[in-house]
C-alpha cells in the first residue's frame, strides 16, 4: 500500500533540505551524482507560507521550469532518468530529476523592471548592485536596458543580500563571475522578449547555476523562469493608466492572494486559511499564466 507522502518522506529517497516550497532529496542507495528537486503545491506570500496549499501549483510550476529548460541554449541539470532510481508516482509530476553540481553562491537576479528589493537600494542610493541608474525612476518602472544584480544566497527564512558585480567576482572569480552575468542577461533577455510577444512582461528573475564536476562546464540550474523565481505581470494591466501602481505592479500568480490578505490579515502572526475561491481563483492563474507563456493548454 503507496503511503501518502509527507512532504519529507519519500520511498527509495532521503530527504536532505527543504525550502518554503520545495524540498530536495537524494538516492538512499546513490548514485551520489543525482538529486531529485520536488516542488510543492505550498504557496508564500509576505515571507510565509500559506495555508491551504494550492493544488496543482507544483507540477504546473515544474512543467513551465521543463518548458523554459528546453528552449534555453545552454546545458542544464536535468539528468537522465535512466541514469537514477525510480521517482515516485506520488510526485513525479512535480519532480526534477537533477544531475548534482558544486552551485555557486551567486543568486544570478536580472531585472528589466525597477522593483522589490531592487527599487528600495534605488530609492536610497540611485543605484542598485553599484549599477547607477537614471534619477527620477519610480516603483515599477521598465529599465532601457535589463541589469544584472546578483545576490548573495542567505540562511532559509532569511533574505538573499544584493551585492555589486566586484563581490561576486569575490565569491567565484572573475571568469566564472562574467560567465554568470553573460548567461543570465542573455537568458533573460531572451524569455523577456518570448514573454512580451504573448503579452506577458518578465519584470525580474533569478537563475542558479552551479558546476558540473565531471564536465566542468557551466550549468544552469534550479527553477527557471517561474512565476516564483520571476515576477511577471499582465502587459494589458500594466500599461493601463486608469489603474493605480499597486494594481498595475501585481504579480500574475499571487495577486490574489496578496490582495484577499491584506483585505483579511493585519500582516500580525500567522496568516488566516484562503478560503476556497481565493484557491480557485489562484489555480486559474496559474493556468493562464502557464498558456499564456507556452501556448499549451494545462492539464
Ligand atoms: C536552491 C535550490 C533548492 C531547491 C529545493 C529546495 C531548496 C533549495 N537548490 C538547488 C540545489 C542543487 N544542488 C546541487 N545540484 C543541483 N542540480 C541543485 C539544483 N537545482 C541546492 N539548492
Amino acid at each position: 500500500m503507496n503511503l501518502p507522502t509527507s512532504a519529507t518522506s519519500l520511498a527509495g529517497w532521503q530527504h536532505i533540505y527543504s525550502g518554503k516550497v520545495r524540498d530536495l532529496f537524494v538516492p538512499e542507495n546513490g548514485p551520489d551524482n543525482i538529486l531529485l528537486v520536488v516542488a510543492s503545491n505550498r504557496v508564500s506570500a509576505f515571507d510565509h507560507v500559506l495555508d491551504p496549499a494550492i493544488p496543482g501549483k507544483g507540477a504546473l510550476l515544474t512543467a513551465l521550469s521543463n518548458w523554459w529548460f528546453s528552449r534555453i541554449d545552454m546545458p542544464n541539470h536535468l539528468a537522465d532518468p535512466e541514469s537514477a532510481p525510480p521517482v515516485p508516482m506520488e510526485v513525479s509530476d512535480r519532480a526534477m530529476l537533477s544531475r548534482r553540481l558544486e552551485m555557486y553562491p551567486v543568486e544570478c537576479v536580472v531585472r528589466g523592471a525597477l522593483t522589490g528589493s531592487g527599487f528600495l537600494e534605488y530609492r536610497e542610493t540611485g543605484s542598485v548592485c553599484g549599477i547607477e541608474l537614471p534619477a527620477g525612476l519610480e516603483d515599477g518602472d521598465l529599465l532601457e536596458t535589463p541589469i544584472y544584480t546578483p545576490a548573495h544566497k542567505a540562511p532559509l527564512g532569511e533574505h538573499d543580500e544584493n551585492i555589486s558585480y566586484e563581490q561576486s567576482v569575490e565569491l567565484v572569480g572573475p571568469e566564472v563571475a562574467e560567465a554568470l552575468r553573460e548567461a543570465s542577461l542573455k537568458i533573460f533577455t531572451a524569455a523577456r522578449d518570448l514573454a512580451a510577444e504573448r503579452g506577458v512582461i518578465l519584470a525580474d528573475t533569478k537563475f542558479e547555476f552551479g558546476r558540473d564536476p565531471e564536465t566542468g562546464e557551466l550549468v544552469l540550474a534550479d527553477e527557471v523562469l517561474t512565476s516564483d523565481s520571476s515576477r511577471y505581470w499582465d502587459a494589458s494591466v500594466y500599461f493601463d493608466a486608469s489603474l493605480s501602481r499597486a494594481d498595475r505592479l501585481a504579480s500574475f500568480d499571487k495577486q490574489i492572494v496578496r490582495n484577499w490578505l491584506r483585505s483579511n490579515w493585519d500582516q500580525q502572526g500567522v496568516p488566516p486559511q484562503l478560503p476556497a475561491e481565493i484557491v480557485s481563483q489562484t489555480q486559474d492563474r496559474y493556468r493562464e499564466l502557464f498558456t499564456r507563456l507556452t501556448g499549451k493548454n494545462w492539464g
